[in-house]
């Protein structure tokens, strides 16, 4: 099984799908933390060689993270490609949201090259929404709850998808 976690940035992609492969007992990939494995620091990507170029190297992250069954955060605009956007038809696609009041204390630092403050960020979620709610089988909002909570709620969300299992006593 693989459960994708899409959203805006600094949503909570990251932590809340860390807490969710422990609770899901299945491992961990996040796409950004690949490339910075595989390629530097994101913002050294950008200045260096454009945002074209850092899409490209997602798109070989993404394409590999969800080759194996986990629980997979996606980078903010990794969905913006239509070849990722493809592969996530068959999996659990959750998007993670959150409110504008809540996240400027989140973006209060040089991580994001394409957040430099609310404005920017509100822009840039403005745009992608439909492409974010297309793709999402389930929404959770981490605005104002523990991440004990929204790892909870999906988890039994995940739980609940999972295909009725064989009757084992012969029964039909
Ligand atoms: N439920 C929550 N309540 C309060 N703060 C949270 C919650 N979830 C995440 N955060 C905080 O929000 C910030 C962003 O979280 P995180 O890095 O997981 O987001 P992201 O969606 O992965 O962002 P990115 O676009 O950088 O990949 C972090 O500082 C994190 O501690
Ligand atoms: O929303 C975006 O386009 C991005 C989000 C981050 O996760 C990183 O992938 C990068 O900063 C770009
Ligand atoms: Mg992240």
């Amino acid at each position: 099984m693989t459960v994708v976690l899409i959203g805006p940035p600094a949503a909570g992609k990251t932590r809340v799908g860390k807490r969710l492969a422990k609770r899901l007992h299945l491992p961990f990939v996040d796409t950004d933390a690949v490339v910075v494995a595989q390629h530097g620091p994101i913002p050294q990507i950008f200045a260096e060689h454009g945002e074209a170029h850092f899409r490209t190297l997602e798109r070989a992250a993404v394409a590999e993270a969800l080759v194996d069954p986990g629980v997979v955060s996606l980078g903010g605009g990794a969905i913006l490609d239509p070849d990722t956007r493809a592969d996530l038809a068959d999996k659990r696609v959750v998007l993670v949201t959150v409110e504008p009041e809540a996240i400027a204390d989140r973006i209060n630092n040089a991580k994001r090259p394409l957040v430099t403050d609310l404005e920017s960020w509100k822009r840039l979620v403005a745009e992608r929404r439909p492409l974010y709610e297309s793709l999402a089988d389930y929404t959770a909002d981490t605005s104002r709850r523990p991440i004990e909570t929204i790892v909870e709620e999906i988890a039994a969300w995940v739980e609940d998808q999972q295909p009725a299992q064989p009757d084992t006593e012969g029964h039909s």
